[in-house]
């Protein structure tokens, strides 16, 4: 075959290729950012390169000669995009322009878009809208510049294009807008462009293998949660723009096509739908925002970065407009910046926004630069590397704008950069149906010795008595039977099959404990056998191989680290010289929520819970104010913890041994988010460590000395015990648990715990009654924490909030060190065990109506979360419960307080109700922000 194809290969004359692998192609070549590769191979292998990644065949142009010939010579036979899930998701199955076949429907998609949105006279009637939008940026600068503020210019210039593509095309307010999660919208973007290029799906279509690998590495869910998130988002501007519940300047192309959908003739030959109105909007918002901002945000980087040519294009401004003397700046004045000009396509030529355009695919074979190209072969133009040729461009990585006078490739890359958001797509529906050889004699050899191997095993399970378990699939186990949210899943199949159970998920073998009898002999009765760490992929980078307390193995290194931890942070006597801080924090946050509530202003409640938890940790751990600190993103703060609580649990690399795993990882980016991520915290980390190195003098912003203090004498103390040196990456581990387990967990508890409250009135009622008799706070002092021990109800809400909403649902998970029994059934040494506190919680055999919010169900009874009663085990019981339990209950308690004290609070749209869906992986989260309307009480 290998003889066969070589051949055929030199007869059809194909562009040369780097060498491959068996059945992976070039993939193992593809390390890093996308177009930085293609440009490194370009430069080993030419211009013109073909690549094989799976099945997919792409050709990689790389010269402005050969771009010509594809975009310009060959354009008719170049201008179908190529198949892919994601652009199947995305386009909704081709009903957009972008991905929309090439014929009579798209024709009159791209018509009507161009008609209505895209032409130069709309372009131009939307002035008024850029002139008000850059106006108002001005202002807010010029503001911030009497301050001498910084300013995060890339988030302003974001905002900035944000507010002019969802006025000109939504017409809607972008920071008005309530359905876009304004903070988190970048990343949305970046999720949502990274999710669009090709998948394993893609490359390796045969038996499925692709597709399952996507599935089980996450990719699929991910694809999918972020189209649903555009997708809702896009229902709502629909739904505006119908029921008029929103100001608008004057009726947009939306209202003009929907007015458009019910008056069309039966026997049209097109016939607009919703899916189209949805691709058009959607190809305007995720094409139209951050392509343009970036191209700013890269324009203002080599302006600060080149003095000369800011100074010159500067100079050009001021004498060609002179706006000191003027209102605003108009758009009429850009013709008169011939420099700036320059400067934008200068920037253009180094950063395209978009380095690889589009895909395109062949529709019939042909030649470039003397090539030949099979029909259905992906095209890639890599704009990033053709800016950059030195056959072009002299000293290429140069910012020299006045180059771009005398050249006329530019031009080229203009037209392709403009054609990008309306280029032409013909698509071909037949699905490619080249089988890998090999990998289909692997699978039928493979087969049999796989059915051999489970015929076996089922026989040694059975003499064994192990706990039983749900049918299984062949190497991927009951993994098929876990989608959604885990610790959900996990419920359903114990009531399905029992509170012991055994799932073997790839090669991991997991006994899930779902009743408070079974956690009772895991985690008290074998709790010496089982107080040790499962190792996985995750917890070994982030606790740098075990260096630290929640992941370190059961030993002497996790003891002392515990040890010193409690004797430095957690012990009761620690918890309670941190008052204080609780206190002033809390003092400050309802400083705030005032203002807000004399405003009649909704509050983002989640965030606002994040920081007030983040700061008491800030404080009380690391000496630090949190809104200070320069190392963390106040604003992302609860998508940073939900990025590393989904990362930080199981992945392929656990389940799939052998490389295959890792490999999965690898391709899903799994690895890459992880050491990126690794990489954040340990910048971070860092940082609280050099700042606590500095002199005395030199610290502006400490109270006392603290617990990185301490482990730091300890650390640099000549005579430490030889049996456990305490090093820096211990000393890591400790602030990073305190840190990552910490601020996310007390915080998800109150904003669950004000959830039910506003949903449960009767509740709500009662416990602010009971705190504004007991407590009478005088003008201008703070509430004082001592007052917390006379409010009894508030004390219930919060046992029944960690009852039904436990932060941690599963705990952490646990392994066992030699073989147990637990319900009569034999649990073999070194078996990944996890306890569903989330589903004991909610036991119908202890719990009346279990899924009820009835603080009163503590009153006459034993239960409680401190790890003594079964029932309920929000901090887990035995040696590894949670240390932090009196720190997170006395933040709690505190900041539950102060918010019932002084506020009311209503939903800010009335006739709504608070929506509890979770979303999460070790910690559960609210997936929605609490956001509530605050009225001032006292
Ligand atoms: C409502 C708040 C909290 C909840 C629900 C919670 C829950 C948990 C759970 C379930 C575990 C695992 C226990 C087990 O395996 O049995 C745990 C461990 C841990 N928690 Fe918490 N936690 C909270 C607050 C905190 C705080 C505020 C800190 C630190 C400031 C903290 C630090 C830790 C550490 C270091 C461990 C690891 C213990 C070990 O493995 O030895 N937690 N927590």
């Amino acid at each position: 075959l290998i003889f066969v194809k070589d051949i055929k290969s030199s007869k059809q004359n194909l562009p040369p290729s780097p060498p491959q692998l068996p059945i992976i192609g070039n993939l193992h070549q593809l390390r890093g950012l996308f177009h930085r590769c293609l440009h490194h191979l370009l430069k080993k292998h030419g211009p013109l390169i073909l690549l094989r990644l799976g099945v997919l065949r792409m050709v990689v142009i790389s010269s402005s000669e050969a771009a010509e010939e594809v975009l310009k010579t060959h354009d008719t036979e170049c201008c179908t995009r190529p198949v892919t899930m994601a652009s199947t998701v995305f386009s909704r199955n081709g009903n957009d322009i972008g991905f929309g076949e090439y014929g009579e429907a798209w024709r009159e998609l791209r018509k009507l878009a161009v008609r209505e949105f895209f032409s130069v006279t709309k372009v131009r009637s939307f002035r008024y809208v850029r002139e008000e939008e850059c106006d108002l940026m001005v202002k807010q600068l010029r503001e911030l510049a009497l301050k001498q503020s910084p300013v995060d210019l890339s988030k302003t210039l974001f905002c900035l294009t944000a507010s002019i593509v969802f006025r000109s095309a939504l017409g809607q307010s972008f920071l008005e807008n309530k359905h876009i999660d304004k903070e988190g919208i970048e990343e949305l973007m970046l999720e949502a462009h990274s999710n669009m290029s090709f998948n394993l799906t893609d490359m390796f279509p045969t038996a499925g293998l692709g597709w399952f690998m996507d599935f089980v590495s996450g990719q699929r869910k991910r694809l999918h949660d972020v189209f649903t998130e555009v997708d809702t988002f896009l229902n709502h501007i629909i739904d505006d723009h119908q029921s008029k519940n929103f100001t608008q300047d004057r009726p947009d192309f939306i209202d003009y096509l929907l007015e458009m959908i019910p008056k069309q003739e039966e026997n049209e030959s097109f016939k607009l739908t919703i899916d189209h109105l949805k691709g058009i909007i959607q190809g305007i918002y995720l094409a139209g925002v951050d392509t343009s901002s970036i191209t700013m945000i890269w324009t203002m980087a080599e302006l600060v970065r080149n003095p000369r040519v800011m100074k010159k294009v500067q100079d050009e401004i001021h004498s060609c407009i002179g706006i000191k003397h003027k209102e605003r700046i108009t758009e009429e004045d850009l013709d008169k910046l011939q420099y700036l000009k320059l400067v934008v396509q200068e920037s253009l030529r180094l950063h395209p926004p978009v380095p690889l355009l589009l895909p395109r695919e062949t529709m019939s074979q042909i030649k470039i630069q003397g090539y030949d190209i099979p029909p259905k072969t992906i095209l890639v133009v890599n704009a990033w590397s053709i800016g950059r040729d030195p056959k072009h461009w002299k000293d290429p990585e140069e910012f020299v704008p006045e180059r771009i006078r005398s050249a006329p490739v530019v031009r080229l890359m203009f037209l392709n950069l403009s054609k990008l958001i309306l280029a032409n797509s013909k698509r071909h529906k037949t699905k490619t149906k080249t089988m890998s050889t090999v990998l289909y004699i692997f699978a039928f050899l493979l087969l049999p010795a796989l059915f051999t191997l489970i015929f076996v095993k089922r026989t040694k399970d059975s003499t064994q008595n192990l706990p039983p378990s749900p049918p299984q699939l062949p190497i991927i186990g009951n993994l098929h039977q876990l989608q959604g949210l885990f610790h959900r899943c996990l419920h359903d199949l114990s009531k399905k099959h029992g509170p012991v159970l055994l799932l073997h998920l790839g090669s991991l073998k997991i006994v899930v404990i779902s009743s408070s009898e079974a956690a009772e002999e895991a985690l008290k009765t074998h709790d010496l056998e089982c107080c040790t760490r499962p190792k996985t992929h995750a917890t070994s980078t982030f606790s740098r191989n075990g260096r630290d307390i929640c992941f370190a193995p059961y030993g002497e290194v996790w003891r002392q680290l515990r040890k010193l931890s409690v004797l430095n942070f957690f012990s009761a006597k620690k918890v309670r010289s941190f008052r204080y801080i609780r206190e002033e924090e809390n003092d400050l946050l309802v400083t705030k929520l005032k203002e807000l509530a004399q405003k009649k202003s909704p509050v983002d409640l989640s965030q606002e819970i994040y920081c007030v938890a983040g700061s008491i940790i800030f404080r009380s751990a690391f000496a630090q104010r949190f809104y200070e600190n320069k190392h963390v993103d106040k604003e992302k703060i609860k998508e940073f913890m939900f990025e590393l609580q989904k990362l930080g649990s199981i992945s392929s690399s656990d389940l799939f041994p052998g490389g295959l795993g890792w490999f999965m990882d690898f391709m899903s980016g799994r690895h890459r988010r992880l050491h990126k991520l690794f990489g954040e915290v340990d910048t971070f980390l860092n940082h609280i460590i050099d700042d606590h190195l500095k002199n005395p003098e030199e610290k502006t912003n400490q109270d006392r000395p603290d617990i990185v203090d301490s482990l730091l004498n300890t650390m640099l103390k000549e005579e430490q015990d030889e049996s456990f040196k305490l090093t820096i990456d211990h000393l890591k581990g400790i602030i990073q648990n305190i840190y990552l387990a910490g601020v996310d967990t007390s915080a998800i508890t109150m904003i669950w715990a004000m959830a039910e409250l506003v949903r449960n009135p009767r509740v709500m009622k009662k416990a602010q009654e009971e705190i504004r008799t007991c407590i009478r706070v005088k003008q201008n002092e703070k509430i004082d924490e001592e007052d917390v021990d006379k409010l009894q109800y508030l004390k219930l809400v919060i046992k029944e909030t960690l009852r039904l909403h436990p932060a941690a649902p599963l705990l952490l998970p646990r392994e066992t060190m030699s073989q147990i029994k637990i319900q009569g059934y034999n649990i073999p040494p070194k078996t990944f065990l996890v306890v569903n506190t989330w589903s004991i919680g909610r036991d119908p055999k202890h719990w009346e109506d279990p899924e009820e919010f009835i603080p009163e169900r503590f009153i006459d009874s034993p239960a409680d979360y401190k790890g003594q009663s079964f029932e309920m085990l929000p901090f887990g019981s035995g040696r590894r419960m949670c240390p932090g339990m009196a720190s997170a209950i006395a933040t709690i308690e505190l900041g539950l307080l102060n918010l019932l004290y002084y506020f009311d609070w209503e939903l800010p749209e009335e006739g709504t109700v608070v929506d509890m869906e979770e979303d999460g992986n070790i910690t559960v989260v609210k997936k929605v922000p609490l956001e509530l309307l605050p009225i001032l009480h006292h």
